[in-house]
């Protein structure tokens, strides 16, 4: 997977790591540099040699720099486009889900895999680039060069070198599954950040903030902790490797000096040992950070994997919508389970060309799910539905749902103004036609505003009304003359005569129209109503014939309306 996002950088990503490459080849000539100044050009006092090989040494600096510099723009601009295709992809892999995919993964989790986890994703790329090849590029560097200024000196390095490994691993073996939980904690506390901003009002109304801040500040006091002994564990890591790294220093030194002594070794050569010696500690730091941000990336990566590896359960067909006289929505025998929780039984009925169908029915009866099957939100389990007279299936989604004008139950608007989110529904609405459809769905409180239908819409609709928001969706969906028409439980936030004006108009229209409600005053008038009782189909009729000959209808209706609307 990560070869298909890498691969339009691959160019990129290489000049980046042999610029790096490069830069830590040049920091490897520098102790030599050094070594040289002490043993030649002090020793010899000889300036000229001195001023000489202080100016390789800053031209080495300058183009190390500049190598770093270099290395750095590519590995940001291969990470960040890496990251970029990454995300748009995982935005379109979404996009294609079914509700049943959303509903697999959920949404907070959809939006932590998009951002957090791709950056982290991001970030080790960028590390990659940068840092796993430079470490071990320095620390086989130095083990040469310690190599070829003095072959018994070297054994130093290769005691000290797998001595600071171990020690590195050790702590990193028992930091690192704290470093995953603390990864986990974190989208915890970012999971009751969320929850606390989207429910904000309904806390306050509840007066929770006191539980909430407790449930947050556990959160996060948890995370504190899991901090607290991570960081109690690496502080273990500076002074064992400290202990080491002056060990085989305080070796070179003592080894060294009596080679100085014997004449077999100069003094620059042992500082330079000395620097590298250093050196291998440092890579070998760098080297367990790469590693803590590979691992966190392995946690990411499967979750980013999941997203994009999830193939939507509804195909798309390939036919058009064409006109058709007779039934326009059939279902035979169909029957609906989330994910083995049973929803909907053995439903058949049909709704013909014009008909206003009404679906009434207690709460979790499944009426909401019978209109999602429609516009193929979710796919039957069972049996089959037919849009006329074909199988649902050999539509092509964008064709079945372009001719469904759909109000779900939850009224969500977006960021913009009014025109903007009427235009969700006809791209190319007209003024004229958006002011139509607002009239039709009984929102002309829209042209008493200053901006008209070019008012503005906050984040979520928070500067309209629950009932001004249903009725926007509704012009929404009405803008698009569609054939068929649904409402589900869309009028609930309605006063009882803006609900009769609203049915009122919406009757004088000549299309489908499929009405989920509560209430049996918005559809007593129906041409046909559909009674459901725990996902089944228990009445199908007029108002009247379900009130001779289906109980759960009449005891609706009983509980609802007074003695003389009911007869
Ligand atoms: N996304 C989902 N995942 C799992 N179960 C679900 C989901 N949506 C609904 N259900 C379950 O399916 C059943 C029918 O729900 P549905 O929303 O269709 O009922 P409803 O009649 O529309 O209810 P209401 O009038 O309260 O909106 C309920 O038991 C509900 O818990």
């Amino acid at each position: 997977m990560w070869m298909k996002y890498l691969k339009p950088y691959r160019k990129q990503a290489i000049i980046g790591f042999l610029f790096k490459l490069i830069e830590a080849f040049f920091e490897l000539i520098v102790p030599i540099v050094v070594a040289d100044i002490i043993d030649y050009g002090i020793a010899a006092k000889d300036q000229q040699y001195i001023l000489h090989k202080g100016i390789l040494l800053f031209i080495l600096a300058i183009s190390g720099y500049s190598c770093a510099l270099v290395c750095q723009y590519f590995a940001s601009k291969t990470s960040q486009g890496f990251g970029t295709y990454l995300r748009n992809d995982m935005f379109k892999a979404i996009n294609a889900y079914d509700y049943e995919n959303i509903d697999k993964i959920g949404i907070p989790s959809l939006m932590t895999r998009i951002t957090n986890d791709t950056n982290q994703l991001q970030l080790a790329v960028a590390m990659t680039i940068r840092l796993a090849s430079r470490s071990p590029f320095l620390i086989i560097g130095s083990l040469i060069m310690a190599f070829r200024i003095n072959v018994s000196m070297s054994l130093i390095f290769i005691c000290a070198a797998p001595l600071l490994a171990l020690s590195i691993y050790l702590v990193m073996s028992r930091s690192l599954p704290l470093y995953l939980k603390i990864q986990k904690q974190l989208d915890h506390v970012s999971l009751i950040c969320r929850e606390n901003l989207a429910g904000i009002r309904v806390i306050r109304a509840f007066s929770k903030q006191n539980q909430e801040k407790e449930r947050f500040h556990q959160a996060t006091q948890k995370q504190k902790d899991m901090q607290m002994r991570v960081g109690k564990l690496s502080a273990l890591l500076n002074p064992s490797t400290s202990v080491i790294v002056n060990c085989a220093i305080l070796m070179i030194l003592y080894v060294g000096s009596l080679k100085v002594n014997s004449g077999t070794l100069l003094q620059g050569e042992v500082i330079a040992l000395i620097n590298y010696m250093n050196q291998i500690l440092l890579s070998m730091f760098a080297f367990a950070n790469v590693i803590v941000i590979y691992n966190k990336a392995t946690a990411c990566y499967k979750r980013v994997k999941e997203v994009l590896s999830i193939q939507p359960v509804i195909q798309d067909g390939l036919q058009k919508m064409d006109h058709h006289e007779g039934a326009l929505v059939t279902f035979d025998h169909v029957s609906f389970s989330y994910q083995g929780s049973h929803a909907l039984s053995d439903l058949s009925f049909s709704i013909e060309k014009g008909e206003t169908v009404g679906i009434i029915g207690g709460t979790g009866s499944g009426k909401s799910t019978l209109v999602n099957l429609i516009p193929r939100f979710y796919e039957a389990s069972q049996g089959q539905i037919y849009i006329k007279d074909r199988p649902i299936q050999n539509y092509s989604l964008q064709s079945l749902r372009q001719m469904i004008g759909f109000v779900p139950q939850q009224a969500l608007l977006f960021t913009g103004t009014i025109k903007d989110n009427i235009c969700f529904g006809k791209e190319d609405a007209s003024d004229d036609e958006i002011i139509e459809a607002l009239n039709l769905a009984q929102a002309s409180f829209v042209k008493e505003w200053k901006d008209g239908i070019y008012s503005h819409i906050t984040q979520g609709g928070h500067n309209l009304s629950g009932g001004q928001k249903q009725r926007l969706t509704i012009a929404r969906a009405l803008v698009r003359n569609p054939e068929l028409l649904i409402l589900d439980d869309s009028a609930s936030a309605l006063d009882f005569a803006t609900d009769a004006a609203l049915r009122k108009a919406i009757a004088s229209l000549p299309q489908t129209t499929i009405i989920v409600s509560q209430r049996v005053s918005a559809i007593m008038y129906a041409d046909k109503i559909l009674v459901l009782s725990h996902g089944e189909l228990v009445g199908i009729g007029k108002h009247d014939e379900l009130l001779e000959n289906c109980e759960i209808y009449q005891q609706i209706v009983h509980s609802q309306l007074s003695k003389e609307v009911a007869s």
